[in-house]
């Protein structure tokens, strides 16, 4: 199969979308995400109080209050900054705790989407797409919820109720204060459209500088084998060069913004000090008031700074998220035809990839109950292609590929494992104990039935191992051929009536081929076996061979018929022999 770097990515939520997926996380825990608010509004309120009793304060000293009046304010100022703590603290814990709940959520919602994505999808958006989403965007969205997202909201609770309580202390200086905000909001409007075109494309550079490395890792041995190392590795650094330059890109904009954000706060307190003076002089207002009102312009500044400063990692969150909401976008085609009987075949199919040309031209293949067919010819035939169909991985585009008379794309996939298993090249064992390793194949599986299963494949070294046997690179490393075992007790396990074999005994060192045989032979043994075969020592045992040639079945029939006809079989097979 050829891999490529140019895939069709998955979908993006919109605005609209990705609003709905943010809001289905509140509601999900809608009890306490109003604690948190209350809790921070409440807060809010205890820290507006301070300036405005201080500036009581003030104007009582020059009225001439005495020092049971002072210390009465003072100690309620104390109270309220003993309050204002509490309330912010116990917010700040219970929007710690929300957070990572909603971030749980949406990492497990996210995972089982991936899971349910269809198998031709998940292939065309690449590795390097679907790990940023699961893993890089939820961590950010799950930061944003438990740490910046309080914040924010804190911050602009404080904000707000500040400006309130400017307008209260004095409508005028309020005023003067608020005149400087459209210039505020104008450079924030600005700072995040640009923010957010340079973030966008930020993480769309990230997936492909990853799937790059994904896949000149997982590909590393075709790579070598084509000496494409050179290539692979200029496109790696041209990949992780546009990251940078796009990194560098939003780290001069944040600069930029956070420098204007650093002017903006002089010159609002300046311009305040002025007026305040001004009308003071004038004697349209007390010196308390003047400090009041200058001490909640002074404490403006921060919580503006703290919602400014986290607008581009909310910004960051709502793209990641419209990234994550995206998942669910892919339309998964309903999948609940049900099979009569396990009458596997391909009528008429064409079939090809993405946008590409058929690769498959009207070709027809029925095997029949019991029956071990192999399909052979020559690289790029069409062999492999044609297992997908059967398998129920791609569907053809004209044509039909039915399993009990449905079409096996609509057949729901648990129900079509249990009748028709793939097993390919690739052996993956997953880093989990050898028992998680097999009860895949069949989740109600018992003990008994795993260990029947590995004896079966002569898999002795993993009877010995335990069921509960770490596996997995950090634990226990397994040969490909001990893979192979696993993956072939897996299809003992699984116990279904038809196998179709993609090369899976392929990369195997002669040493290990033994073994191996012996797995292969209890495997498949009793079940139709659909074999796609490189090797042509494997066609000569089978009880029929179909010879594909340019997406087309060419000749079909036993060995014997097919060497005696003299045709397309006949050549490979003399080609193998060497004659
Ligand atoms: N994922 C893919 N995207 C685009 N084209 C593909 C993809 N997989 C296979 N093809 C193309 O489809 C055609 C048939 O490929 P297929 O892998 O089915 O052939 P094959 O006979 O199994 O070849 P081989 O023996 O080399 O594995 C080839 O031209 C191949 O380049």
């Amino acid at each position: 199969m050829s891999a490529t770097d140019t895939r069709a990515r998955l979908p993006i939520a919109n605005p609209a979308q990705v609003r709905r997926a943010f809001l289905d996380l509140l509601a999900a825990d809608k009890g306490p995400a109003a604690q948190v608010l209350v809790m921070y509004t409440l807060a809010a309120g205890f820290s507006v109080a301070i300036p405005v009793l201080l500036g009581r304060v003030v104007d009582g000293i020059g009225a001439g209050w005495g020092a049971a009046d002072v210390n009465l304010v003072c100690g309620v100022i104390l109270g309220c900054v003993a309050l204002q703590f509490v309330l912010s603290r116990l917010g700040r814990l219970a929007g710690y705790r929300f957070g990572e709940r909603a971030a749980a959520r949406l990492r497990e919602d996210v995972v089982a989407r991936v899971l349910g994505l269809p198998l031709d999808r998940v292939e065309q958006a690449g590795r390097g797409d679907l790990g940023t989403r699961t893993a890089a965007d939820v961590n950010i969205v799950a930061d944003l919820l438990r740490d910046n997202g309080p914040t924010i909201v804190t911050s602009l609770i404080e904000v707000l109720v500040l400006y309130i309580a400017l307008f209260v202390v004095d409508p005028l200086l309020g005023l003067v204060a608020l005149l400087t905000l459209p210039p505020l909001l104008l450079a924030a409007r600005r700072y995040l459209r640009q923010a957010n075109r340079v973030f966008t494309q930020q993480r769309a550079a990230m997936s492909e500088a990853a799937e790059t490395l994904a896949a000149s890792g997982s590909g590393a041995r075709t790579v070598a084998a084509l000496a494409m190392q050179e290539e692979r590795r200029g496109l790696g650094y041209a990949r992780a060069e546009t990251l940078f330059g796009r990194f560098k890109r939003l780290i001069r904009l944040q600069v930029e913004f956070f420098f204007f954000l650093l002017w903006f706060n002089r010159i609002q307190l300046l311009l305040t000090v002025v007026a305040a003076a001004f009308w003071y002089f004038q004697g349209a207002l007390s010196i308390g008031t003047a400090v009041a009102a200058i001490t909640v312009v002074v404490r403006i500044a921060n919580p503006t700074n703290g919602v400014m400063i986290h607008l581009s990692d909310f910004q960051q969150g709502a793209a990641a998220l419209a990234r994550i909401a995206g998942v669910r976008l892919v339309e998964s085609p309903s999948r609940e035809a049900v099979p009569d009987g396990n009458d596997l075949r391909l009528d008429a199919v064409t079939f090809g990839y993405g946008d590409g040309p058929d690769v498959l031209h009207g070709l027809s293949l029925h095997p029949r109950e019991s029956e071990r067919l192999v399909v052979v010819g020559p690289s790029g035939a069409g062999k492999s292609t044609i297992a997908r169909l059967l398998a129920g991985i791609d569907r053809p585009r004209t044509g039909t590929a039915t399993l009990g008379g449905v079409p096996v794309c609509d057949i729901a996939v648990e129900n079509l494992r249990r009748r028709v298993v793939l097993v390919t090249q690739e052996h993956y064992v997953f880093t989990a104990t050898l028992r998680e390793n097999l009860i895949l194949a069949a989740p109600d599986a018992d003990d008994a039935r795993l260990v029947d299963a590995l004896r079966r494949v002569d898999a002795g070294w993993a009877v010995a191992a335990g069921l509960d046997a770490m596996l997995g690179p950090e634990h226990r490393q397994l040969t490909t051929a001990e893979a192979q075992q696993i993956a072939l007790a897996r299809v003992v396990i699984a116990d279904p009536p038809i196998v179709i074999l993609d090369e899976a005994t392929a990369g195997i060192d002669p040493a290990s081929a033994g073994n191996v045989e012996v797995a292969l032979a209890a495997a498949l043994a009793g079940r139709t076996v659909i074999a796609i075969a490189h090797q042509l020592q494997a066609a000569a045992s089978a009880d029929r061979i179909a010879v594909v040639e340019d997406g087309r079945i060419v000749e079909q029939g036993p060995h014997d018929a097919l060497l005696a006809a003299g045709g397309v079989y006949a050549g490979l097979w003399h080609a193998w022999q060497g004659d």
